[in-house]
């Protein structure tokens, strides 16, 4: 099964430093709704894990979490695609919890849900707390430069993390290689 995992913020959408608060304020970025269609086009499932702490701060509230998840599905539908399963961590940093990221619970619960392996598993993401996530798991870090992305990559990066400009690139190295 081919199963690609993506971060939601600063991946798919636009981010903010005042967290993304509601629909209005999710924008897709340039090229990311037609990245994830071609992947599910070409025989990819494309799942979502996210950071959410907007939720434990009291932000935005889980309904309009669902309405920005049921946007990004309609655009990609509106494309002929579909995007698979979104886990979110609706927890704040203190809270301990399992699915936060850099843990990396919500990667395990996606693997388990399609029954795959984590292994070389590739996870997209502009945070060290994604990469740090995917390598907790033996899976494959991939870094975008969108988002937090340029400010990621001046960290220590996980050995072996793989860098690319945006979505649409990764999507096409994998529909084309
Ligand atoms: O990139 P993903 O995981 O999809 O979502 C990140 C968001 O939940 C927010 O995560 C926050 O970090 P803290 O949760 O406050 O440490 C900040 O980085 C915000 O700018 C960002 O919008
Ligand atoms: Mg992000
Ligand atoms: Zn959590």
């Amino acid at each position: 099964m081919k199963l690609l995992i993506l971060d939601r913020d600063g991946v798919i959408n636009y981010d903010s430093d005042a967290y993304i608060k509601s629909v209005e304020e999710w924008i897709p970025l340039p090229g990311s709704i037609e990245a994830i269609a071609q992947l599910s086009k070409a025989g990819w499932t494309v799942a979502v894990a996210t950071n959410q702490s907007g939720i434990a701060r009291g932000y935005y509230d889980l309904a309009t979490l669902d309405a920005m998840h049921e946007r990004l599905r309609a655009l990609v539908a509106e494309q002929g695609g579909e995007v698979g399963l979104i886990v979110y961590c609706p927890h704040g940093p203190d809270e301990g919890c399992d699915c936060r990221k850099p843990k990396p619970g919500m990667l395990k619960t996606i693997a388990a849900h399609y029954n795959v392996s984590l292994t070389n598993l590739w996870f997209v993401g502009d945070s060290l707390g994604d990469l740090e996530a995917a390598k907790a798991v033996d899976s494959q870090p991939v870094l975008v430069k969108t988002g937090k992305g340029e400010k990621t990559l001046g960290k220590t990066l996980p050995v072996g993390t793989l860098i690319f400009d945006d979505l649409a690139a990764i999507a096409a190295e994998l529909i084309h290689n």
